[in-house]
């Protein structure tokens, strides 16, 4: 903007050759400060976010990292008001520019069960448009963040809580627990955003046969595909190894990396951008079938039963 007005007011008093000069020297002048600025900032932002109970954020003021821990218990069933939280959380981080954040959850056991089944079962249409909106909004901006991202998955993450680790750039996760997208299992199809971080993750053979098949892996299993980076014992001991794989990036130039990863996964985060309506219309349209709810419907009283 400020080159527009330069050349604007500058139109009548100086020659071409002038003004190109003079707009060269400014622009220099202006992407250098921006990249200083931009490099000097993550040293002064760090902040600590009003806690939301349902996603609470930690930041080491020393290192940077933000520990993002979900909360809604039993099993972090992923609902409207926890996908509300976490989007609030991601754009204050992003705002923040922090040095990298970690996913991990609150439950012993789970990292995430996925999807919150009643948000899927006898939906309220406006209910769910606005789920699914800010279903899509939490997988812009945590796939698209400019912050470098990892998952200390500390139990098992099915369906939705796979998707959410895959959305990351890391993954550690403790032995004996179950992760996969087992969304053909309940008769619903994944969709595009979901299958595009899959593919982002593990080779397009292994997230064909994954997805088709509705594979839940074990731990050792996800380490042998690719699914996950690293195994840790403990909880802590998982954080730990995704403050390593965040530290490594203290040695690169932030701008350089966001710059990256932001080209590399353009293309996915547009997909989605240029047909969200669709999207959502065509998961509401399968959702509402009589079969898929009945489906829905006994899953939810079979995991009641046991
Ligand atoms: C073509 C159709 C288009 C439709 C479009 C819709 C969606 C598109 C797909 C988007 C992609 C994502 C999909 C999903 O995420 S669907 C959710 C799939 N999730 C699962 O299959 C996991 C189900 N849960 C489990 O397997 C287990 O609970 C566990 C996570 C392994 C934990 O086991 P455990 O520690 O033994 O806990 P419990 O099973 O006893 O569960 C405790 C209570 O929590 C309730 N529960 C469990 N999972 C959910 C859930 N996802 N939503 C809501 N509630 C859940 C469970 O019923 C227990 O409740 P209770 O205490 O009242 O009995």
């Amino acid at each position: 903007m400020l080159l527009t007005l330069f050349e604007s007011h500058t139109h009548f008093f100086l020659s071409m050759f002038q003004k190109m000069i003079l707009t060269k020297i400014i622009s220099n002048t202006l992407s250098l400060h921006k990249k200083q600025l931009i490099e000097w900032l993550p040293a002064v932002r760090y902040f600590s976010s009003p806690t939301n109970p349902l996603v609470n954020v930690d930041v080491n003021d020393k290192s940077g990292i933000a520990v993002v821990t979900m909360n809604r218990k039993p099993v972090n069933g992923l609902s409207l008001e926890l996908f509300e939280a976490m989007s609030k959380a991601l754009d204050d981080l992003e705002n923040n520019r922090i040095r990298g954040a970690i996913l991990t959850s609150s439950c012993p056991t789970v990292f995430s069960a996925g999807l919150d089944l009643n948000e899927l079962y006898q939906p309220d249409k406006k209910r769910f448009k606005a789920f699914w909106t800010t279903f899509q909004d939490v997988w812009l901006k945590l796939y698209g963040s400019s912050f470098p991202t990892a998952a200390a998955i500390n139990g098992h993450a099915p369906a939705g809580g796979c998707f959410l680790a895959i959305s990351c750039e890391y993954r550690v996760m403790c032995p004996d627990y179950k992760i996969g997208l087992n969304e053909t299992r309940l008769g619903i199809i994944a969709p595009i955003f979901l299958r595009a971080s899959m593919r982002n993750t593990v080779s397009n053979r292994e997230a064909e046969k994954a997805l088709t098949l509705g594979t839940l892996y074990s731990t050792e299993d996800a380490l042998k595909i690719g699914l996950i980076d690293e195994i840790a014992i403990y909880k802590v001991k998982a954080i730990e190894r995704c403050e390593n794989f965040l530290a490594q990036f203290n040695n690169v130039s932030s701008i350089a990396r966001s710059f990256t990863k932001r080209s590399l996964r353009q293309k996915d985060l547009e997909e989605l951008e240029n047909c969200r309506e669709e999207d959502f219309n065509i998961f509401w349209s399968n959702l509402i079938e009589p079969s898929v709810q009945k489906q829905i419907g006994d899953y939810m009283q079979s995991l009641k039963k046991k």
